[in-house]
Parts: C-alpha cells; structure tokens; sequence
C-alpha cells in the first residue's frame, strides 16, 4: 500500500510516540471530521464537492477487502487489500479504526491522518458507525457529521440508482443503513443531504465553526 499522507511538520500541541510518529494533541484532533451516515446517502458525493471547496483539508483514503467499482483507482479512492493484508495491519495497530460492513471490511490508516493533524490541516473521515464509535471512543474532540438522507424512500432510490451493488448487498446495504439512522443521535451534527452543493457547504461552515461550542449548544 502506498504512504498517502505528508510529512511531519511538527505542531505545538504534538506529543512523539516511541517509534517517532507524531501523536496528534487534544487541539488538532478538534480538526478530525468524521462523516457518516447510511450507505448511498451521498457521503463520497459531498466530501468529493468538499474536496473542491477546500483542497487544503486532507481526506483519509482508507482500505478495503471489497473489490473496486468500475471507474475506482486504487490509491484514490480505496487502498484495495486482501483479507491477509488487512488482518496484519489490524494486528500492527495501523489502522485508526476498522470495521466489517455488509461481508467487507474497511480500515483507516492511521499514519497519514495522524501527519496531516500534526501539520496544522484539518482531516475529514468518511466511514460507517461502528468506525465512527471507535474514533469517539479514542478521540472524543473529533466532531461526528451524520448525513442523513430527506426521506428513507429517497435513501432507496439513490442506493438503488447507482446500481454498483447486486440486490442482495442492496439488502444488507439497508439493514445498515436501519441501524446506522436509529444511532443519529449520538452524533454532533446531523446534516440532510437534499443538496449535494449545500450540504458541502454547511460541512464546511461546521468544520469552520468552533465546535465546542456547537457541542455545548446541543447537550
Ligand atoms: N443530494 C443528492 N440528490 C440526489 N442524488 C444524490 C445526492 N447525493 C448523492 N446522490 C446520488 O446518490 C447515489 C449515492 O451517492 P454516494 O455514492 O455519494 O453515496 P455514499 O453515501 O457515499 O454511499 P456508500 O456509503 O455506499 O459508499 C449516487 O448515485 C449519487 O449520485
Ligand atoms: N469504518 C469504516 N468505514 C468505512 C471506511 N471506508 C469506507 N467506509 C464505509 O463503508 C461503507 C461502504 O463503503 P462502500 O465504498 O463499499 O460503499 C460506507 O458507509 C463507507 O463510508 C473506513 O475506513 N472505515
């Protein structure tokens, strides 16, 4: 797997680890933005119009057991691994948090992410909720977006409309994506995805926003 992330400007509030790495302190990890919600709710097509919004914001590729889409690069829009490859990262603790999702499973490498905090950059994740539970655990500065679709009926057309998956991972896919809206509370923020241009906008108000406060605002 190629190394995606930059190199390490070290920033005031960056703790070193035995093997060197930078260790993102408690104010930069304000700068991680997890973005999740049900699958086809229209994640990637916010973050990619987010990505042209700010270029400056680093968004983590992650890695996969699942087999590209056609059109997917590998290194771009997934770092695609087998099974043996994933467990072994798993095991060398690389991965920031991972989870199986509908027979795959997916991870976030943890170097790059921890780099671009240290650099000053703020970083966006884009992954389901059990990864994003494991990120409020290990970092509880970290702000949890959750994209939430205008209507369930709408959420089925879009999955469905894309046609990349058979009907049966369509159907695990929505199981999901059940469970995945019941936890809608335990996010910061919930944003509705009605407009791919306006939702990206109003992510990147919030990524904007002192986020302690918004937090506060909401309990
Ligand atoms: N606001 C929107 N209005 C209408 N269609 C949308 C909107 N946002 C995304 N879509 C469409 O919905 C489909 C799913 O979007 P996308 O692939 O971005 O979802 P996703 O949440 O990243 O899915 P997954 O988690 O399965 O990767 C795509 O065909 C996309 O073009
Ligand atoms: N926990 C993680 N979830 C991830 C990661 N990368 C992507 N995802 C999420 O998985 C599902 C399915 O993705 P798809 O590309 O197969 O449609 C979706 O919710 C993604 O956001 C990750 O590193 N960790």
């Amino acid at each position: 797997m190629s190394d995606t992330g930059n190199h390490v400007a070290a920033a005031g509030d960056t703790g070193r680890a035995t093997h060197g790495e930078p260790v993102p302190g408690r104010s930069s990890r304000r700068r991680l933005t997890v973005v999740s919600g049900p699958s086809g709710v229209g994640k990637s097509s916010v973050v990619s119009e987010l990505r042209r919004l700010d270029p400056d914001i680093y968004f983590s590729v992650s890695v996969t057991t699942r087999a590209p889409r056609p059109g997917e690069v590998d290194g771009a829009h997934y770092h695609f691994i087998d099974r043996a490859m994933f467990d072994r990262m798993v095991a060398a603790g690389e991965l920031l948090e991972h989870a199986e999702f509908a027979g795959n499973c997916y991870g976030t490498p943890r170097g790059p992410v921890e780099r671009a905090l240290a650099e000053g950059r703020q970083a966006v994740l884009e992954i389901e909720l059990q990864g994003a539970r494991q990120v409020r655990a290990a970092m509880p500065e970290a702000r949890l977006v959750m994209l939430m679709p205008p209507s369930w009926e709408e959420l089925v057309g879009r999955l469905t409309g894309r046609g990349t998956e058979e009907e049966a991972a369509v159907k695990a896919r929505l199981a999901e994506a059940e469970r995945e809206l019941a936890a809608a509370g335990e996010f910061d923020v919930r944003v509705v995805n009605a407009d791919v241009r306006t939702a990206a906008g109003q992510l990147l108000d919030l990524m904007n926003t002192d986020f302690e406060s918004i937090r506060e605002h909401h309990e």
